[in-house]
């Protein structure tokens, strides 16, 4: 079984609105509809599960209901960090799922995900056992110590930009998570971060600049930008 775990558990604090970036509403549907609508679609996925911020469990299932997401099976309560909402999500999983299922971890604000990005995702985790987004690094990398000036560049052939979805099997991942606490690890900003910090290794599968991450109102004009192109390829269609 194919399981897309969608994390909606962040208030978006770096997007400065008055409700969590997920849930605004761009066009004619919420951020974590579009995502939904990814997921529901995509003929290998079997179940959604949703880790949700507290307070919006009900806002989410009506939405559900409203926009005929029948695939979202489970709501989870979010934790104090990306990491713990993870946690909770796989371990919420583990009890009414089998240990080779494979989970599909996405973010909720990256609404444009394509079918061919999942289906790329599920087919290099049931190779590896894992597989991470990632597109190529494009730009000149400079490090820097004050965020002003910069004495240092960092080759960008050895790089990649990861995104989501990263993909795993249940029992590794519930595992992973379990190993991470007994050693204080409890802040890695995603899960490929933190099969890293463990010394594992993990695969790419592929991304695209299109599967944009909201994160700043900046981000919010390229996702609507990304938006108007895609209805105009349908309409030619
Ligand atoms: C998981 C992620 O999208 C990979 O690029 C990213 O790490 C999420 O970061 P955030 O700070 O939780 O938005």
């Amino acid at each position: 079984m194919n399981i897309a775990l969608i994390i909606a558990g962040g208030s978006g604090e770096r997007m400065h609105q008055d409700i969590p970036k997920q849930f605004l509403s761009i066009n004619d549907r919420p951020v974590i509809v579009y995502t939904l609508e990814a997921f529901e679609h995509h003929p290998e996925i079997d179940e959604i599960a949703v880790v949700c911020i507290e307070g919006w469990e009900q806002v989410l299932m009506a939405y559900a209901r409203q926009f005929g997401i029948t695939k979202l099976k489970s709501v989870i309560p979010g934790g104090d960090c990306g990491q713990a909402s993870i946690r909770n999500g796989v371990y919420a999983l583990e009890k009414s799922h089998a240990k080779d299922d494979i989970i599909l971890i996405h973010d909720a604000i990256r609404p444009l995900v394509s079918a061919e990005i999942i289906s790329d995702c599920i087919r290099v985790t049931s190779m590896y056992g894992n597989a991470i987004a990632v597109i190529p690094c494009a730009e000149a990398m400079l490090t820097t110590d004050d965020e002003k000036v910069s004495t240092g560049s960092y080759p960008r052939d050895g790089l990649k930009r990861t995104q989501t979805p990263q993909g795993f099997r249940l029992g590794d991942i519930c595992d992973l998570h379990r190993r991470a606490l007994k050693k204080g690890i409890t802040g890695s900003i995603a899960s490929c971060t933190l099969m890293i910090e463990m010394g594992q290794q993990v695969h790419f599968s592929i991304g695209s600049e299109k599967n944009v991450k909201l994160t700043t109102l900046e981000d919010i004009d390229i996702f609507k930008a990304l938006l108007s192109a895609k209805r105009s390829e349908w309409l030619k269609q």
